[in-house]
């Protein structure tokens, strides 16, 4: 395909499209013709158990890997031949922590920033946007390492959010965290995706993590197994939760952990 005839033209509907996207690690296939979409202004979740391909599709997605089978679209930007493009409208919260515990935090935010090209007066007013009645706005001139692992987490979502992407990936962003860390973290992505209208993609094992008014795409040992709105998936499924819809897919059942319907009531 030529460069051409593969570039965008037109506004597409899609954040993030993926088209029979296979990956393979020597011998082991990893992903396998993986197809799905996150449409514009949705809070996608990509539910699978450990191992079922979240965080080799986000390597591709972010283009750490290659992708050699497959098509990726970022806002309709292609991968392959709009890269620049694409990733400029990307944010991504990686599932290791990757803040430099020896800088404050606002050195953090405004190192990120300056790497996207803004300068420091726009980076500030950035920061004080996104943090406003958060309590992490006064601890700004803080080394990252005073903070708990739940605020580390927070201030990484900041950092994502800086350069004003349209589409944000998160590899398990709660992973390792309490349940009320992990409480605030959900509300707080699900606030600045309203607020900032951008589309998320939230890799998760936790099903509790995922709102009846999600989309949801369901991948199991590199497959997609079904994708749709909650509703969608636990109709077809002929189920009355997506808990169930997820055991009945995959053929795993979920062991109980504390809900964060609880903390957030
Ligand atoms: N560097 C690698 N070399 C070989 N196999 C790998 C490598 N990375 C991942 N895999 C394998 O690829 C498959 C998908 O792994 P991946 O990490 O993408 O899944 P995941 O859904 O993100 O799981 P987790 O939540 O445990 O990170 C697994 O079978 C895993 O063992």
């Amino acid at each position: 395909m030529t460069l051409a005839s593969n570039a965008q033209t037109r506004p597409s509907p899609f954040a993030l499209e993926v088209s029979g996207v296979s990956h393979s690690y020597g011998t082991r296939k990893a992903l396998d013709d993986v197809s799905f979409s996150v449409p514009q202004g949705s809070f996608t979740a990509l539910l699978g158990p450990n191992g079922a391909g979240k965080s080799t599709l986000f390597s591709l997605i972010t283009r750490l890997f290659n992708t050699r089978a497959g098509d990726i679209r970022i806002l309709g930007f292609p991968l392959r031949g709009q890269s620049t493009e694409a990733l400029r409208r990307l944010g991504v919260v990686f599932q290791a922590r990757t803040l430099d515990l020896d800088l404050s935090i606002k050195q953090n935010l405004t190192y990120h920033a300056a790497l996207h090209g803004i300068g420091r007066r726009d980076a500030e007013a950035r920061i004080a946007e996104i943090l406003k009645n958060s309590e992490l706005a006064e601890r700004l001139g803080e080394k990252a390492r005073n903070l708990s692992g739940g605020q580390l987490r927070r201030i990484e979502i900041v950092r994502a959010f800086m350069h004003r992407p349209r589409l944000i990936l998160l590899d398990e962003p709660t992973t390792g965290l309490d349940i009320r860390s992990r409480a605030e973290i959900v509300s707080e992505v699900r606030r600045l995706v309203e607020e900032e209208n951008v589309s998320v993609l939230w890799a998760t094992h936790l099903i509790d993590e995922i709102d009846a008014s999600d989309r949801v795409v369901i991948l199991h040992r590199g497959t997609v197994l079904a994708e749709g709105s909650v509703a969608d998936v636990t109709e077809a499924e002929n189920t009355s939760s997506i808990h169930d819809a997820f055991t009945r897919l995959t053929g795993l059942a979920k062991a109980a952990e504390p809900k964060l319907s609880d903390v957030l009531a």
